[in-house]
């Protein structure tokens, strides 16, 4: 991305949007990431975790992925955007922007604390591929003001703990460092 390799062939044909991620397996290629996680996790429903359910139980993964997607990440990138990475390109944060989006992931993150006093995870008893997408903006809202957020709020904040905890995770972060 550093030399915008992702806006030219051969990437542009993975992924038409010139977006990072892009997947190739085999003859098949996906781009959008929760897409590429679904594909995955179907793929290997055999071994490991299992991040997808069956019937009505994969309604409600359906419906928290979707709340994922709609709700919790415009307002929680916006926040990382402003706060994290805008620092570290030398640009200025918009605070008001700031302001907005903190209001606005209030409001989600109460509907969080009410679903996750009624169970541990978003879909149900078992970690599944809703919670997995709240991972990385998760971790960078942690190192920014607005972890306030998630720490005042005990049923978001021990289910937060809960996953980001989770040995997968840390993998990703130490390939991340590598
Ligand atoms: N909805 C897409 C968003 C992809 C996205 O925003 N990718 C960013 C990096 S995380 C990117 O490629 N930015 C560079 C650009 O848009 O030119 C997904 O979930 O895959």
């Amino acid at each position: 991305m550093g030399v915008g390799e992702h806006k030219k062939e051969p990437f542009i044909s993975l992924n038409p949007f010139g977006q990072v991620p892009a997947l190739e397996h085999g003859d098949l290629k996906l781009f959008e990431s929760r897409a590429i996680t679904q594909y995955i996790a179907h793929e290997n429903h055999e071994k490991g975790t299992q991040l997808l359910c069956q019937g009505k139980q994969m309604a409600i993964v359906s419906v928290w992925m979707e709340v994922e997607a709609q709700q919790f990440e415009p307002a929680a990138s916006k926040l990382n955007w402003e706060i994290f990475f805008k620092p570290l390109f030398g640009l200025t944060t918009d605070a008001a922007a700031v302001e907005e989006n903190e209001a606005k992931l209030a409001k989600i993150l109460d509907v969080y604390e009410s679903r996750l006093a009624q169970s541990k995870y978003l879909a149900g008893d078992s970690f599944t591929l809703a919670d997995m997408h709240h991972l990385p903006n998760l971790h960078l809202l942690f190192v920014t003001q607005s972890k306030k957020l998630i720490e005042s709020r005990p049923h978001v904040s021990a289910w937060a703990a809960d996953i980001t905890a989770r040995p997968a995770w840390a993998k990703v972060l130490a390939m991340q460092k590598n």
